[in-house]
C-alpha cells in the first residue's frame, strides 16, 4: 500500500538510499500510526475548524484558503495520473467546494494539463466571478454538456452538502456516473454522499465508485471506509487550531501541501 517510490529514494546512491531509507521507514511508521488513528470530521466540526481559521484569531480570508486548497487539489490530480498528457474536465458546484474545483482548474491549465470546465449554477459571491474571468484569461472552456475526459473532477458538494442532490445536480451527477472511461477525482467529500457517513437514501443520486478523494483540512465520516486513493490538502493549520479540535499532526513529507494516505 505505502512503497518507498512514493517517497522519491529510487534514483540515489547506496549510501542515500541507506539514510533516505531509514528516514522513510520512520515516515511510513508515523504515517502508519496516523492512519490506524485518523480521525474523521462530521458536517458540523468540519464548519466550525473553518470558522476558526477565518475568525477573528486566526485571521484568513476564505479566497486565501481557497486558493491553497485548489493548489492542492491540482497537485493531487497530478499525482494520481502520473502523466503530463491528461484532460481534465471540472464540474463545479454553487458554493466554496467549486470555488475550490475552479482554482484548481487554473492551475491544471498552468500546469499544462486540457481543461474544460462545467459550471451548471454559479454562486452568487463575487469571488466566483473573479474566479472565472480568471479562467477566461487562461482560456479555459465552459462547457454545458460532457466531453470525454480523462478525469472528472467532482466539485460539486462538499462538506455543507445536506439531504437529497437537487436539480440541475441530478442529472450532472447521474452524467458523471455513466461516463465509463473517465477516472472520477472528488474533492473533499464525493457529491450526494451523506457527509456524516449515514446511510444514503435508496434512489436518490450520488457519485457512484470515485476513484479518488482528495480531503481537505481533514478527512469527512464520509469517507471513512472509502476504498480508493486518497489524498490530504489544506496544510494550513496552525497548531493550536489543530489542538482544539483534537486533528492528527498529519506527516506532510517535506515542503509538499498534499499527503498521500492510501494509494490505488
Ligand atoms: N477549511 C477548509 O478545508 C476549506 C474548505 N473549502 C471548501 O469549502 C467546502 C464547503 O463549502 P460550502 O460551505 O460553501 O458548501 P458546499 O460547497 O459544500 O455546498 C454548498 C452549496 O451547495 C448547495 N446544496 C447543499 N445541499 C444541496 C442539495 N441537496 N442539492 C442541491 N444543492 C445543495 C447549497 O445551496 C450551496 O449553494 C469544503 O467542502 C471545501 O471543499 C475551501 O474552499 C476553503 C478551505
Ligand atoms: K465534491
Amino acid at each position: 500500500m505505502i512503497g518507498f517510490a512514493e517517497f522519491g529514494i529510487s534514483r540515489l546512491s547506496k549510501f542515500q538510499r541507506h539514510r533516505a531509507g531509514a528516514q522513510s521507514i520512520r515516515h511510513v511508521s508515523r504515517k502508519l500510526a496516523v492512519l490506524r488513528s485518523m480521525k474523521y470530521l462530521n458536517a458540523e466540526t468540519a464548519a466550525a475548524v473553518d470558522e476558526s481559521l477565518m475568525g477573528a484569531e486566526v485571521g484568513f480570508t476564505l479566497e486565501q484558503l481557497m486558493e491553497l486548497a485548489g493548489l492542492a487539489v491540482a497537485q493531487a490530480v497530478v499525482d494520481f495520473v502520473k502523466s503530463p498528457d491528461c484532460s481534465v474536465i471540472v464540474v463545479a458546484g454553487p458554493g466554496n467546494n467549486g470555488g475550490d474545483g475552479l482554482v484548481a482548474a487554473r492551475h491544471l491549465k498552468q500546469f499544462g494539463y486540457k481543461v474544460q470546465v462545467l459550471y451548471p449554477k454559479q454562486g452568487r459571491n463575487e469571488h466566483y466571478s473573479k474566479l472565472r474571468k480568471q479562467l477566461d484569461a487562461e482560456n479555459i472552456e465552459f462547457v454545458s454538456e460532457f466531453t470525454p475526459a480523462d478525469v472528472i473532477l467532482d466539485s460539486i458538494f462538499g462538506f455543507s452538502f445536506k439531504g437529497s442532490v437537487r436539480d440541475p445536480f441530478r442529472e450532472v451527477i447521474s452524467s458523471i456516473n455513466s461516463q465509463q472511461s473517465s477516472k472520477v477525482v472528488c474533492v473533499d467529500v464525493p457529491s450526494g454522499w451523506d457527509v456524516d457517513g449515514k446511510e444514503h437514501d435508496q434512489g436518490s443520486v450520488r457519485i457512484e465508485n470515485p476513484d479518488c478523494v482528495i480531503s481537505l483540512t481533514a478527512p469527512k465520516a464520509a469517507v471513512q471506509n472509502f476504498e480508493g486513493a486518497h489524498y490530504l490538502g489544506g496544510r494550513f493549520v496552525p497548531e493550536h487550531v489543530r489542538e482544539a479540535f483534537d486533528l492528527e499532526r498529519y506527516p506532510y513529507p517535506g515542503d509538499k501541501g498534499i499527503l498521500l494516505l492510501k494509494s490505488h
